[in-house]
């Protein structure tokens, strides 16, 4: 090895050994508490500050100092992060991201005010320059990790801890403990991290922390669970960064060769995280378990309470609801129209200040779009803004600037695909990072570069030239992409979106094109938030990258999902707070205030909708504004085998497994046994509509592949030779099933058998590895959810699979309007007995009647085909009997159901043909 290759191979030892303790005390933290700590670097930042604080200006010796910092401080901010914050949020994932975001500003915030923002070059060494010590610090931490996991007690309950928490717990574990241990020691491997790094950088408050973002990259890519990769990986990709130092191409490779040299964790922060998916689906990362599922997954009748207090029972709900949801006193837009407009009458500095807060005001709409009803986490937004302001920028001398600020509009637009294609797969942690990481990229790849800013000054547009005419310019704008935002909050798309974010797989099984509207909502936000951006820097008359640094679009986020990421009125106060807490002082206070309420989360939970609905001010959707949601999670299973069940009622067959074929399947009940059973559930006299032959019986014929009557008499759904699983674990394998038309199937079989992830393959959610599903004829084993409800097929789910947001006719609605024609709404409404019911909202009301509305809105869509997982779980007898003679009229009326059903006698009573799924022997 020649001299210069074994120096810089020393200097990526020395920063990749910085970037291994981090990896060791993510992974830690994430392991006792499930929180990927997005704070790690802010906290790495105070406690390099502190160490300096302690012996550069108050003249400690740098042993006490560190001594205080790391062993004291550090842990003790550990402790206080872990009962204050992150505690009462156990088990979510979600408001737990955010409550780690509001740390990460939180301590910024406090920094800027405490240190300001000057960068310093002062910080002690507390370790000789020697890479070789580093690296054995790193090492020997990891190590001792190790050692502890294995050999101790506390070893032992955490990894009881990381299996299985509540398990851990009830057999006498203390998972407090645990996570107590796992935050502390976080903390002082973040503060070990910021004390090696803050000599070989400048420390800033923003400079520091985003570094150490970046290093996430290890975590990620060790799975969150590998401490050896975790470090193998940190000095792998910190001395190939420092390699890539040596090389000096020529012409316009140069920038870019030397932006990948100085960023290689970020672009490894990107290939991790478009990784993590995988990571998910074998049930690494819990997914959140927001507030609504919570509510609405009772299976024992218990009614479920309205996320805002309102008392239990549909009409109580409904009542509380409107009331909460009813006009303020004043119409609040007038009143924010008001004050917007009093800038108008400022003059000098004030009103200048005053420019930036309606373009940041149209940045945060971009994320009341995007996050706020599209329910997905973008913490890229910044990278939009930025390169909206750039191209404004660029355009500007070459056309009229108001033109210059359209075109960069449009171009910047379809660039949203780049968040918006990884969000179809991905949710909570994973699209945070790639989202995340894609605005750092941005950040450094295009808006940092030299050749991005030279000779950059953007002018305003003609007649607009002074401030007050620009800031009424700015209004305008304003205005009008808050009625294009409120419009797309409302109707068809409005409601889908909605579903979207509330139940994801739930939208899809309504027909809704899930992965289409993702994209539209990206590519709405990107637009908004280029022309947020283009405004800002015409405003300001120069283009500034820092003003569209991550960090900036993390403060924008955490400040739009505290004060009400579906509002509105939120984005335009944000943007008032941000700027004006900010405007004449020092900086930081703006990031404070958001990082004390974004923190404070976890223990008040009615913020976790939002600041402003909370205080009723502002639109808003009652249920929070995340939602996601897996396949039900669990362990292993083996291939499934197959064996006859003896079955009362129902025909007898049973269903291939291990290359069997299908046996001993009888012919249908006749129809008759059910029909008169019809009227008395769907009779005119009792709801004054037509029986639903008519209703969606008609259907059938129309929707199916192979159209009219000869087709309705034969089997529908076929499943031949499947075999599907999760990761590496084979559920169900060389399982061949029909539906037939006209006649109830149930499926039956141990728990873990693998009924419902063969539903997850009738209805698209989950990709089986070998085998068909056809439709008649018709191959549908690639086609998506949506796609197949569109084909009508429709399902409902083993956990309640309601919108709580929108309102019961709303829900039903999303439905209809996928498939179907406007009536059948109000025909599947009052099948139900739903119609009284209207316009309460579903969040608040009891099981029984969510199991009703589900599967309203299953009818809405006009199935010729039914899947129905579990469908009586959390009824009284009285309604699992209803929803039998529903189910039978349905079926004499030409559906062909498939029923999941443990109970057997049920199972006796309504099917007319009865498949077993068994564990293997
Ligand atoms: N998303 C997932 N990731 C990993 N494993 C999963 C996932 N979903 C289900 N499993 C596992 O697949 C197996 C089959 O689960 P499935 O829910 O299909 O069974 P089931 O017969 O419907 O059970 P139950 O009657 O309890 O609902 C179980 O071992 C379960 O733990």
């Amino acid at each position: 090895m020649n001299s210069l290759t074994y120096d810089l191979t020393l200097a990526g030892l020395a920063v990749g050994s910085a970037a291994a303790l981090t990896g060791i005390g993510l992974i830690v933290t994430y392991r006792a508490t499930g929180v990927l700590n997005l704070a790690h670097g802010a906290l790495a930042m105070v406690c390099a500050y502190l160490l300096r604080q302690l012996t550069v200006e108050w003249g400690w010796p740098l042993w006490l100092a560190a001594a205080v910092t790391l062993l004291v401080v550090a842990p003790a901010l550990g402790l206080v992060l872990d009962r204050a914050v992150f505690r009462p949020l156990e088990g979510d994932t979600v408001p737990a991201l955010v409550a780690s975001l509001g740390v990460f500003v939180l301590l910024i915030g406090l920094a800027t005010l405490l240190w300001g923002t000057g960068a310093r070059a002062d910080a002690p060494e507390l370790l000789p320059e020697d890479p070789w010590i580093q690296l054995a610090t790193a090492v020997l931490l990891a190590l001792g990790v190790a050692a502890v996991t294995r050999w101790t007690r506390l070893g032992r309950e955490l990894r009881a801890v990381v299996d299985n928490r509540s398990l851990a717990v009830l057999s006498g574990i203390d998972a407090g403990r645990v996570s107590a241990a796992g935050w502390a020691f976080g903390t002082v491997t973040a503060g070990l991290t910021g004390v090696l790094l803050a000599p070989q950088l400048r420390l800033d408050p923003y400079g520091l922390p985003l570094l150490v973002m970046e290093v996430m990259a290890v975590a990620v890519a060790a799975r969150m669970r590998s401490l050896p990769l975790a470090v193998g990986v940190a000095l792998a990709v910190a001395v190939a960064q420092s390699q890539l130092t040596r090389l000096h191409p020529e012409g316009a490779a140069q920038p870019l060769v030397q932006a990948v040299g100085s960023n290689l964790f970020a672009v490894a922060l990107l290939v991790a995280a478009l990784g993590l998916p995988a990571v998910r689906a074998s049930g690494e990362a819990p997914v959140p378990a927001t507030a609504p599922r919570a509510r609405l997954r009772p299976r024992d009748g218990t009614p479920v309470r309205d996320p805002r207090g309102a008392a239990p029972g549909d009409a109580g709900a409904g009542q509380a609801a409107r009331a909460v949801r009813g006009a303020p006193a004043v119409p609040l837009p007038l009143v924010a129209g008001i004050l917007f407009l009093l800038p108008l009458g400022f003059a000098g500095s004030d009103l200048h200040t005053s420019i930036q807060v309606p373009a940041l005001a149209v940045i945060l709409l971009s994320l009341v779009v995007v996050t706020g009803r599209g329910g997905q986490i973008s913490l890229g937004q910044a990278a939009y803004a930025g390169l909206g302001a750039l191209l404004t920028a660029q355009f500007s001398p070459h056309m009229p600037n108001l033109s210059a600020l359209l075109c960069a509009v449009l171009v910047i637009a379809p660039l949203g695909l780049l968040t918006g294609w990884p969000a179809i797969r991905r949710r909570g942690l994973a699209l945070a990072l790639t989202t995340l990481a894609i605005s750092l990229l941005v950040s450094r790849f295009v808006l940092e570069q030299p050749y991005a800013l030279e000779g950059l000054v953007p002018d305003r547009p003609a007649g607009f030239s002074g401030d007050r005419a620009y800031y009424a310019l700015e209004l305008a704008l304003l205005a009008l992409a808050a009625l294009t935002v409120r419009a797309l909050r409302r109707g068809r798309y409005g409601r889908a979106l909605a579903a979207i974010r509330d139940h994801e797989q739930g939208a899809a099984a309504a027909g809704v094109p899930v992965p289409a509207l993702k994209l539209t909502a990206f590519v709405t936000g990107a637009a908004l938030a280029a022309l947020g951006g283009g405004m800002l820097t015409m405003g300001v008359r120069a283009f500034d990258p820092g003003a569209f640094d991550p960090v900036r679009g993390l403060l924008w986020f955490a400040a739009i999902v505290v004060l009400g990421s579906d509002s509105v009125i939120a984005a335009m106060a944000g943007a008032a707070l941000l700027v004006g807490l900010d405007a004449g002082t020092q900086g930081g206070w703006a990031a404070a205030v958001i990082g004390v309420l974004a923190v404070a989360t976890g223990r008040v939970p009615v913020l976790r909708n939002g600041l402003l609905p909370a205080l009723g001010l502002g639109a808003h959707s009652p249920a929070p504004s995340f939602r996601a949601r897996m396949p039900s999670g669990g362990s292993t299973l083996a291939p499934v085998s197959s064996s006859p069940v003896p079955g009362r009622g129902g025909h007898l067959a049973r269903v291939a497994g291990r290359g069997r074929t299908v046996a001993g399947r009888a012919g249908p009940r006749a129809p008759d046994g059910a029909r008169p059973l019809l009227p008395a559930v769907l009779g005119r006299s009792a709801l004054g509509v037509p029986p639903a032959r008519r209703a969606w019986g008609s259907r059938a014929g129309k929707r199916s592949p192979h159209a009219g009557d000869a087709h309705l008499a034969g089997d529908v759904l076929h499943v031949r030779n499947l075999t599907a699983g999760y990761g590496r674990h084979t559920v169900l394998r060389d399982v061949s099933l029909d539906v037939p038309q006209a006649q109830v199937t149930a499926l039956v079989g141990p728990n873990g058998a693998g009924k419902s992830t063969l539903f997850h393959c009738l209805a698209g959610t989950l990709r089986p590895r070998a085998g068909a599903v056809r439709l008649g004829e018709r191959d549908i084993t690639r086609l998506p959810a949506h796609a197949r409800t569109r084909l009508g097929i429709a399902r409902t789910f083993q956990q309640l699979a309601v919108f709580p947001s929108l309102t019961v006719a709303e829900n039903v609605q999303v439905g209809a309007e996928q498939t179907a024609s406007g009536a059948a709404t109000g025909r599947a409404l009052r099948l139900f007995q739903l119609d009284r019911l209207a316009d309460a909202p579903a969040a608040g009301l009891p099981t029984a009647t969510l199991r009703r509305l589900e599967l309203a809105r299953a009818l809405a869509t006009e199935p010729h085909t039914l899947l129905l997982d579990e469908p009586t779980a959390g009824l009284d007898p009285a309604e699992t009997e209803a929803l039998i003679r529903v189910l039978r009229a349905l079926a004499a009326d030409g559906m062909a159901l498939l029923v999941i059903e443990h109970d057997r006698e049920l199972v006796a009573e309504l099917a007319d043909t009865v498949h077993t799924l068994e564990l293997p022997s």
